[in-house]
């Protein structure tokens, strides 16, 4: 049995309390001590003596919910209890705290609430004990949790409550004390835990010399003087020194990319839900099919796959057959953080794949509903949009204009802490960000913000870094307002503009919030919330973006373009959360929100087998994946994107040259007029193989993405339906292989190759090919990057002028980027001779004969010294062919970039 229950505020008072059993103060005492002062444990549960203590956070009411009981009895229904207790409070009290002003709640409807929802769930856990027959999920704890709990009515229930440890007066002073507290900067109140642990990571935004001083609070329910004038940070001094390295974790930094940017980190593996293993366990199976929504415990007996054990052999699988799993399986995923909507439509999804199968085997039964759980996952976990902010910054940039994004959320998600760790994202890529305060409503908000500014200043030195605040009481649309048009005028990339959180049932703040948007259209509007449970995310997001719709008074209304997922790091069943907030609202998850430095901020990425990925391809991160999908029109512009590519095709053609290399010149392959080609012309050895291979690879419609042109005709028709390529590239007609051909045999091959003869024909026509084809990629690559260099607004008229002239040179000269090209020499140099060497036992790269880099050591034993390939070659090869090749064809095909092609208005000279 339960032996206490308490509800306190994070720092420390007793609202309100209840013994049961002989477990007085003392087990509290120490988790107070031990956990949430000093920060010991991250977990939420925690044993001392004879006793388990549990407990759950309201983070916007600064409240922490405790439970007690006998360590040996292992209730199995405390979480629910925690969670439908904090549920049904915070409905009933939150709004008044809130407020400050909502007068004082009445303790006794509180205890005989918490009385009857205490009997209800020791009721329902003893009768599940009871009863081993499968549950609907209509009867389960879960879905009572998600629902009848919210609904409970106090007047409808005795009270049964013995007396409270603390008395009504108290619980009235309680209060007043935690509005003085909650008027407070938030972050602020969290400094007193983890003074006393130096390896705690700091509180962003708070003051550190306080930090250090603060000692941890008596729990005893009361309030001393010195607690009370502690507790109020109402008159905090922003003014302090910032003490700004404990703010970075150096270790959480994320990466910068080839091109300069600074990408946040990953979430590491271990920060995700466990992996899955295929060689898993049926039993372990039970845990569900798909893998990102495993359950952490071994499950019990009567997991989910022990029911569909239950129905191998049978003829053919029916809806009727199906439901109790169904049910069951949708109980689990309720269970796992996912809203009953979303649970409902997996669950109709897997039955829908299943009904009429018939399924001999148990591993089959397992293959299905893997396999279904799977596809309807995926589908739910595309976002509609992809989200580059740093492209999209950049485009703004060129338009000359701020890019502005508004955080939104409710109360206490920690929108400005997370506004600030992008903050320092953006800064760390160089932008210019301008912080517009327009939470005019909670005090401390603009302090905090100034906190932030002052600390974002303070850890780089030349970081442009700003704040534009009006102060309180203002129309915060009209604080954006002038924001914007201040940082249009002050040269700032980007406008992060801070909002009052709110609840989504609060009719009038959701009005405003509309207004900001309707007024000042940002470029993006994220979301900020915690990385919700259940019907919760769904409840909110839902009504955020009706207020948007709804309140808006536009024709095409916004709505919330991303999330940034917070306190990530604090549930344990991420991915159904993050699973019901992408299904509400189809959009991508932007970042998550994993601790307390600047540099935690990260990415959500997920392994490959299906859990969920936004991270990869759709954050502002957007890892560069090599291979440009030319089937997404969204990246395939991206000139920092093309240019990676280019980097990436520098690896393909050295390899392929030191490939060819390994043979002699092998003369007589290249002599023309030797072979007959199907329509009776004839060529060389090498056209001839090269026909042979284009032909399969034009089977297999290869030469249907624009990025790939055969050096051989005819050629057959794909067998493959072809794919539905967005029109990236403006119709022309240019391909240069005949070019690359020429050169490639004149100037290339002689210069690689050993002279002779070596009877390698075959081999040196394979290598051949490989090298033709990578440098045909890379050149035509020019068509893309042009098309990207004509699209950025700041240039285009310019190219329309030259165009239209024909002046081939002044096209030549604009489109030509020589820090670019310098940089490229520069490391292709490197890659040849490290590609082109061999390396020693320890690592060295051989540079000369006997010699390693960087030392005069004799190479060590087994290092050939013959170098695979010049460097000096590769550099030359690009130098005077492959680079001005490149540009030919951009040159070429901006001059046929305006064939029937529509000028718009502005773009006109
Ligand atoms: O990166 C670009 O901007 C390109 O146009 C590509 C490229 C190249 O061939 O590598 C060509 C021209 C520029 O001067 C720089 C590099």
């Amino acid at each position: 049995m339960l032996d206490f229950f308490s509800i306190a505020t994070k720092g420390g008072l007793v609202l309100w309390s209840k013994a049961y059993g002989p477990a007085q103060s003392s087990p509290i005492n120490n988790l107070i001590q031990d956990i949430l002062i000093e920060e010991r444990s991250s977990t939420q549960i925690y044993y001392k003596d004879n006793y388990a203590i549990k407990w759950t956070f309201v983070n916007d009411l600064d409240l922490i919910f405790i439970a007690v009981y006998p360590k040996s009895l292992g209730l199995t229904y405390i979480d629910t209890l925690l969670q439908a207790a904090s549920t049904q409070f915070s409905d009933r009290y939150g709004d008044r705290i809130l407020r400050k002003s909502g007068g004082i709640p009445q303790l006794k409807d509180w205890g005989v609430q918490f009385e009857a929802l205490l009997q209800t769930i020791e009721d329902q856990d003893a009768l599940s004990k009871k009863t081993k027959q499968p549950r609907k999920f209509e009867q389960t704890v879960g879905y009572s949790n998600s629902l009848a709990y919210a609904k409970a009515k106090p007047e409808d229930i005795k009270d049964t409550s013995k007396p409270a440890l603390v008395d009504e007066d108290e619980f009235l002073r309680n209060i007043e004390m935690l509005k003085k507290k909650s008027a407070s900067p938030r972050i602020g109140m969290r400094k007193g835990r983890g003074a006393k642990s130096p390896a705690a990571s700091p509180v962003i935004g708070s003051d550190d010399s306080k930090k250090k001083t603060k000692e941890g609070r008596k729990w005893d329910g009361k309030i001393s003087a010195k607690d009370a004038k502690s507790l109020d940070y109402s008159n905090s001094d922003a003014a302090d020194v910032v003490n700004a390295d404990h703010l970075v974790d150096q270790s959480k930094l994320g990466q910068h990319g080839k091109d300069g940017t600074y990408n946040v980190a990953d979430l590491e593996a271990s920060d995700e839900d466990e992996s899955y293993s295929d060689e898993e366990s049926e039993e372990e199976y039970t845990k569900i099919s798909a893998r990102s929504l495993q359950a952490k415990k071994p499950a019990a007996s009567s997991g989910l796959m022990s029911f569909f054990k239950n129905m191998t052999g049978q003829k053919e699988m029916t809806a009727e057959s199906l439901e109790p799993i169904m049910s069951k399986m949708k109980e689990h995923l309720i269970n796992k953080n996912v809203a009953a909507d979303i649970a409902q439509h997996l669950c109709d999804s897997v039955a829908k794949g299943l009904v009429g199968q018939t399924l001999g085997s148990f591993k089959s039964v397992q293959a299905h509903v893997k396999q279904s759980m799977e596809t309807a996952l995926k589908r739910i976990l595309t976002p509609k949009t992809s989200v580059d902010l740093l492209r999209d910054i950049a485009q703004a940039q060129a338009e000359k204009r701020p890019y502005t994004i508004v955080f939104i959320g409710v109360n206490g998600v920690g929108k400005s802490t997370n506004l600030s760790k992008t903050a320092f994202w953006l800064l760390q890529n160089n932008l210019k960000v301008l912080i517009a305060a327009c939470d005019t409503f909670r005090s401390g908000a603009v302090e905090q913000l100034r906190v932030h500014a002052r600390n974002l200043k303070a850890l780089e030195q030349n970081a442009v870094v700003d704040l534009y605040e009006k102060g309180y009481g203002k129309d915060s649309a009209s604080i954006a307002k002038e924001a914007i048009s201040s940082a249009k005028l002050t040269g700032h990339d980007v406008v992060l503009i801070d909002t009052a959180g709110r609840m989504q049932d609060n009719d009038p703040l959701m009005r405003a919030l509309a207004k900001l948007v309707t007024v000042n259209n940002p470029d993006k509007i994220i979301f900020v919330g915690e990385a919700l449970v259940g019907n919760e995310a769904v409840d909110q997001l839902t009504k955020f973006n009706a207020a948007l719709k709804d309140y808006s008074g536009l024709a095409n209304p916004r709505h919330i373009d991303g999330m940034i997922l917070t306190k990530f790091d604090t549930i344990d069943d991420k991915v159904g959360a993050a699973l019901s907030m992408t299904y509400t609202t189809g959009q991508p998850i932007l970042f998550v929100g994993t601790g307390q430095t600047y540099t935690d901020l990260k990415n959500m990425k997920v392994n490959n087998n299906n859990s969920y990925c936004p991270g990869r391809h759709y954050t502002a991160d957007s890892n560069r994946t090599y291979t440009m999908n030319l089937l997404n029109n969204n990246d395939a512009l991206s000139l920092a994107k093309l240019r990676d590519v280019l980097i990436r095709l520098e690896d393909t053609i050295i390899f392929a040259l030191i490939e060819r290399a390994q043979f002699a010149l092998n003369d007589c392959t290249y002599q023309p007029g030797v072979y007959k080609y199907d329509n009776g012309s004839q060529g060389s050895f090498l056209e001839y193989f090269l026909h042979e291979m284009e032909k399969v690879h034009a089977r297999v419609r290869r030469y249907t993405s624009p990025d790939e042109y055969p050096f051989t005709s005819p050629l057959p028709e794909p067998m493959l339906p072809t794919l539905d390529f967005p029109p990236t590239l403006h119709p022309n007609n240019i391909n240069v292989n005949k070019d690359i051909m020429e050169r490639y045999l004149q100037d290339i091959v002689p210069k690689i190759c050993a002279p002779g003869d070596d009877l390698n024909y075959g081999s040196s026509a394979t290598r051949d090919t490989e090298c033709l084809q990578a440098l045909s990629k890379r050149i035509h690559y020019g068509k893309f990057i042009a098309e990207s260099k004509f699209m950025d607004p700041t240039q285009q008229k310019t190219y329309i002028r030259l165009i239209q002239n024909k002046d081939r040179d002044a096209i030549m000269e604009l489109l030509t980027n020589r820090t670019v090209e310098a940089a490229l020499l520069r490391r292709l140099r490197r890659k040849a001779l490290i590609y082109g060497s061999d390396i020693t036992e320890t690592g060295e790269v051989v540079t000369k004969e006997g010699e390693v880099e960087g030392s005069t050591a004799t190479a060590a034993a087994g290092a050939t010294t013959s170098r695979k390939i010049q460097a000096d070659v590769v550099v030359d090869l690009y130098e005077r062919f492959v680079i001005p090749l490149t540009k030919e064809v951009e040159v070429e095909y901006l001059l046929q970039r305006l064939d029937g092609w529509q000028i718009p208005e502005d773009s006109k000279n």
